[in-house]
Parts: C-alpha cells; sequence; structure tokens
C-alpha cells in the first residue's frame, strides 16, 4: 500500500520560553492513502495544528519520520495545499487575481492563470463575483475563494485546520456540502482538524481522536456512513448518532482531562 502521508513514530517537542522542552506531539503514527478524507478531533491544545504543521513541513519531527509522497519532508513538499482558520487572501487583490496567484506563482503564462483561477471562482459558486475585494465579501463567499485559491493547485493533499470554525452554523453547513462534493470530483488526501466532532463525522472516512496534551493517538473510527453525503440530513441518522455516541465516549474523557487542566475550550 503506497501512503501519501505516512506519520511514522513521530514525536514534536518545542523549547519553551523558561528553555525547557514541551512536548506537542507524541509517537504519532498515522498513514493516508489518496481519496481519503481523516478527521483529526482533540482537546483544545493537544497536538492537532502540530501535526498538520509536521506534514506541511513547517515544523521537523524532534523523532520519527513523515514521508508526503514517499518522500521525506524536508521544507514545504509539493502538491499540499492549505486552508486555515483565518483566510490567506490578499485584500488588495481582486477574487480572480487572488485565485490566480497559485498557478502564476507555479510559473503557469498569466493568461492560463487567469482561464484556471475563473474556472474555480465558479465552481465555487462565485460567478460574478471576479472583479469584488474582499472586503466586499460575506464570510461565506470568502471561505469559497479560499477553497478556490486552495484547489486552483490540483494538491493531492489537502490540510485543513478548523477552517470553517469561524462561520455561522447554515453557511459552515453549505460550506462543508461544497467541500465534499468538490473533493468527490479529485481524488486529494485529506487531513482536517476540527473541534467539532459533528464536522468531523459527517466530512470523513475516519476520525482520529487524540488525547489530551502530549497529543497521542488514543483511538480510530471508521465512518460507513453512505457518499455522496448532505450534512444537513445525515446528521439525523440513526447510523450517524451511533458513530457519534461511540466517538464521544472516546473523546470527551479527554476533554474532561484537558478541562481539569486548565483548558476552557471544548472539543
Ligand atoms: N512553534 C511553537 N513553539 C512552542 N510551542 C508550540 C509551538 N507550536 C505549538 N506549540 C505548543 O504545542 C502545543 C500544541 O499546540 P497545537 O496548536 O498543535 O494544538 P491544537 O490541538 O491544534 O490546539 P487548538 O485546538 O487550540 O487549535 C501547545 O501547548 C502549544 O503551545
Amino acid at each position: 500500500m503506497s501512503y501519501l502521508v505516512d506519520i511514522d513514530h513521530a514525536t514534536k517537542r518545542f523549547l519553551t520560553s523558561a528553555g525547557t522542552a514541551h512536548t506537542a506531539v507524541q509517537d504519532i503514527t498515522l498513514q493516508v492513502t489518496a481519496g481519503e478524507f481523516v478527521a483529526v478531533v482533540g482537546p483544545t491544545g493537544c497536538g492537532k495544528s502540530t501535526t498538520l504543521s509536521l506534514v506541511s513541513g513547517l515544523e521537523p519531527p524532534s523523532e520519527g519520520s513523515v514521508r508526503v509522497n514517499g518522500q521525506p519532508v524536508r521544507g514545504i513538499p509539493s502538491g499540499v495545499g492549505y486552508m486555515f482558520q483565518a483566510d490567506a487572501m490578499l485584500p488588495w487583490r481582486t477574487v480572480l487575481a487572488n485565485v490566480a496567484s497559485g498557478p502564476l506563482w507555479q510559473g503557469k503564462p498569466k493568461e492560463q492563470a487567469d482561464a484556471l483561477a475563473r474556472d474555480w471562482v465558479a465552481r465555487v459558486g462565485l460567478a460574478g463575483f471576479e472583479d469584488y475585494y474582499m472586503h466586499q465579501l460575506s464570510g461565506g463567499m470568502r471561505k469559497r475563494v479560499a477553497l478556490a485559491q486552495t484547489l486552483v493547485n490540483e494538491p493531492s493533499i489537502l490540510l485543513m485546520d478548523e477552517p470553517f470554525s469561524a462561520l455561522d452554523v447554515q453557511t459552515r453547513a453549505l460550506m462543508q456540502n461544497e467541500l465534499l462534493d468538490l473533493w468527490s470530483g479529485t481524488s486529494a488526501a485529506v487531513i482536517f482538524v476540527t473541534h467539532d466532532l459533528e464536522e468531523a463525522i459527517t466530512l470523513a472516512d475516519r476520525v482520529v481522536v487524540m488525547t489530551a496534551s502530549p497529543a497521542r493517538i488514543k483511538d480510530t473510527f471508521e465512518v460507513h456512513l453512505e457518499r455522496p453525503r448532505n450534512v444537513e440530513e445525515i446528521r439525523m441518522t440513526p447510523e450517524f448518532i451511533a458513530i457519534y455516541r461511540e466517538v464521544w465516549s472516546s473523546l470527551s474523557d479527554e476533554v474532561a482531562i484537558a478541562r481539569k487542566t486548565g483548558a476552557s475550550r471544548v472539543a
């Protein structure tokens, strides 16, 4: 089996301001294949984002290894796309120019980059808004631009760190449906970090539960809900509720530990 992402017994320690070592991620082994959607949940501050940073090359592991596309990660690997909670668009550029910036940076001629961007702007439902600036868009529309900006580069691995957490409930559901729809037309592997267990189960093929800090993998649950999924409808099915109960029974212990040790945000 060839893995697009292969995290093998990876540990990450950071140096604290007091000069001591803080273990953020401990002995994590996680493999993801093409076309697989993996959600990672865990209590706040446990080390979920750090795990993504190991894959994106932003942080090297202190121990163990991380491979992307079979190659050890050194620097930022090609074929990896990111989407974070905060948008990465430039406010002085139009929607089209923001989406075209990736292909341009990859060396595509301007005409081709613009054509690709126009296509993706339409695919995310923003045809007609190509010349708008970010301040002229709603939060949901900005997320659509962010999706187009990421997917226009045709990443084989998509790293998503709470990308929809700032959105209201309805817009979030819209964007989740949009993501599933766009992703289903690709063979990209997705690692999606979220605090929202409902979101994790709705989207993923596999939900990975992390322990309270330092993050270790506690449990992994397969989600055998049929695709295509409608995120609002699927949540009311008995199958969804059953798996939610199962995952929550694992996650809730870790949330309790994290709360005891001072974290106030809930998973
Ligand atoms: N560059 C860094 N230098 C020092 N410590 C760091 C660094 N990055 C993360 N940490 C620490 O590692 C731990 C895990 O942080 P991380 O952001 O991975 O958690 P998280 O689970 O993503 O948090 P949240 O759920 O709140 O988004 C935290 O204690 C954090 O302070």
